[in-house]
């Protein structure tokens, strides 16, 4: 080969090993970049939005210790592990390669870990002694065969199915987009990945129809966006025509991938869950005692409930809402699944959450399927109320929204009220099982609201604009307008949750977003808005302060975070941080006296 043409090799190898590697860039909405990079600043907020394309490089077990202990888990683990083998993906690792060099720094994890250069530890932060971190690893460099004559065949995904990819999962057959031609089951694939792209009309889209033929040149569809997005490399299990013939089913199994990370589907169930360490943290934060009526208010799927659940010791009052049907199920299964009876879950809006002071009972309907008129029968939960607290306790609050909220239930009451002929058809449908018509879904009860100072302890988990989820391939859906939106609805959610916990008890507030304004500025409201809240440190925290100051938007809106000294008192999960976790956020209320408001 003459120098010249070594030259020209060496650059198309150089340029190859930019392509097919993974180094994506988030996209934001300009606007909403700006908003974050006043927030945290340029370079903070570039190491954020980084971190935000990667996942988590350990998975985090919150063993259930009703059933178990972290050294049986662990031990259990381990087990497997031993039995599995390094290649095999039982628990979906290759665990011999844990140790590759280029592994996320686990520093901070690591040093509070018993089991040093292991990879399963647990958790050392007092109190979390029952979180087990298992490590993983990447990104990793993988070699997916390029030569300047012959590209890799290729398989390219859509941007949820290579979140997925990333957190562990396989390729399964809706995830494909285009694929090479003359791809046979068992071919080794290179798997990339489209993301948005800005277009023309200032928004974003895809461009690109199901079934395109890639051909490995140029003239592709996504051909130079998709430099860096490489997920890793797989065998197909279908062939190409096969691939868009087949309506479900794993489509490429991945046996090479970017990031490696443990997988425990079907892994010690009951046992174990699986959940991120700040939503630990949060149920953990809300300090829920034995015995006590605690209500999760925007609940599905369960984690949090459950969590709150076993650290309660399965005794008292959980009660789960969720104001979808399906996921209220998926709350029943988990905690059947955990074993755990003491929590109770109810169809529910958490706008309409307080129920008006017409009666001293929580009045419920049960419904069996998935239409939520369907009523099939009708009951009262009468008995006291947590602490002894009088279901004609007056409310107090200085907030104008409460009122209008509950005039708003009122109406919603009126609407779903059930004649005694419905209630008497519903029965019979319960005794004589569903009709053709009726899926047979779990039951799940409708609730109209509880009763104000009902509960000891309320845990909002709001729905937001998850924002500190990861790994996140693009993020310029959300618009200074949504986040805004975004922001709204938690205030009118908080304003119910306010209402519903005593005197006394304590009010926990999280997201899992980035954004200040569903953060500090929900805070501020919360605090500006009702005197008799106060932030109560939390236990344990570790995760960062909270920002402090105000942020005044180009159309003359000024958003307030925290006040000086109150920083401290809240938890900020930073992605980009040691800890290596998604982006969270929470607040701890103390509920003072509501009476001189
Ligand atoms: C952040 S997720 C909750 C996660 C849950 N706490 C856990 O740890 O498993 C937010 C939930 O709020 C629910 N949600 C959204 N709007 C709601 C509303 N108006 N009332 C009740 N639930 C709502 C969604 O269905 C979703 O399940």
């Amino acid at each position: 080969m003459t120098p010249q043409a070594e030259a020209e090799a060496e650059i198309q190898l150089n340029a190859a090993s930019a392509r097919y590697s993974y180094n994506p860039i988030l996209r934001w909405n300009p606007q909403v970049e700006d908003y974050f990079i006043k927030a945290y600043g340029s370079l903070h907020f570039a190491q954020i939005s980084k971190a935000l394309t990667r996942p988590s490089c350990y998975s985090c077990i919150r063993v259930n210790t009703l059933k178990s202990t972290s050294d049986a888990v662990i031990e259990k683990l381990q087990e497997i592990m031993r039995k599995s083998g390094p290649q095999n993906d039982v628990v979906g690792i290759n665990w011999k390669e844990n140790k590759a060099s280029n592994d996320i720094d686990l520093d901070m994890v690591e040093k509070q870990s018993s089991l040093q250069n292991e990879s399963i530890t647990k958790c050392q932060i007092p109190g979390l002694e029952y979180v087990v971190f298992v490590k993983g690893s990447g990104p990793h460099e993988i070699d997916y065969g390029y030569s300047p004559d012959k590209p890799p065949k290729e398989v390219l995904v859509s941007r949820k199915c290579a979140e997925a990819v990333l957190r562990g999962a396989q390729v399964y057959v809706p995830g494909i987009m285009a694929c090479s031609s003359h791809v046979e089951e068992g071919d080794l694939v290179a798997v990339s990945v489209a993301v948005e792209q800005p277009f023309p009309d200032g928004g974003w889209g895809l461009g690109i129809t199901r079934g395109t033929v890639l051909q490995g040149l140029p003239t592709d569809p996504y051909h130079f966006e998709r430099n860096g997005l490489y997920i890793g490399q797989g065998t197909t299990m279908l062939s190409r025509a096969g691939i868009f013939r087949a309506s479900q089913g794993i489509a490429v199994d991945m046996n090479n991938r970017v990031f490696k990370l443990p997988s425990f589907y079907d892994v010690l169930e009951g046992e174990i869950f699986l959940q991120n360490l700040p939503s630990i943290i949060a149920a953990h934060a809300l300090d829920p005692q034995k015995g006590e009526r605690i209500l999760d208010m925007c609940a599905a799927p369960g984690g949090k409930t459950t969590a709150i659940a076993i650290l309660m010791k399965d005794e008292g009052e959980v009660i789960a809402a969720d104001r979808s049907h399906n996921k209220v199920i998926d709350i029943q299964k988990l905690a059947a699944e955990l074993g755990l009876t003491c929590i109770t879950t109810y169809k529910l809006d958490a706008l309409k959450a307080v129920r008006k002071r017409n009666g001293s009972s929580d009045t419920t309907t049960l419904c069996c399927n998935k239409d939520n008129n369907d009523v099939v029968n009708q009951r009262s939960d009468s008995g006291p109320l947590g602490n002894g607290v009088s279901s004609t306790t007056i409310v107090g609050s200085n907030a104008d929204t409460t009122f209008k909220e509950n005039v708003s239930n009122e109406k919603a009451n009126e609407r779903t009220y059930t004649s005694k002929a419905d209630i008497r058809k519903n029965t019979r449908r319960m005794r004589n099982g569903p009709g053709r018509n009726q899926s047979l879904g779990g039951r799940v009860e409708n609730s109209k609201g509880f009763l104000p100072n009902s509960f000891d302890r309320v845990l909002l988990d709001a729905p937001c604009s998850a924002l500190g989820l990861r790994p996140r391939l693009f993020a310029g859906e959300e618009t200074i307008e949504s986040l805004r939106n975004h922001g709204k609805y938690q205030r009118r959610m908080f304003d119910q949750a306010v209402q519903l916990v005593r005197p006394g008890g304590v009010l926990v507030y999280s997201t899992c977003t980035i954004n200040p304004g569903e953060n500090e500025a929900l805070v501020r409201y919360a605090l500006d808005t009702y005197k008799f809240l106060s932030l109560a440190p939390q236990h344990p925290r570790i995760g960062g302060a909270g920002l402090v100051g105000r942020c005044e938007f180009p159309d003359g809106y000024v958003e307030e975070w925290l006040k000086p000294g109150e920083e401290e008192l809240v938890q900020r999960f930073d992605p980009s941080s040691q800890l290596d976790t998604i982006g969270f956020f929470i607040a701890k209320f103390a509920v003072g006296p509501k009476d001189n408001i």
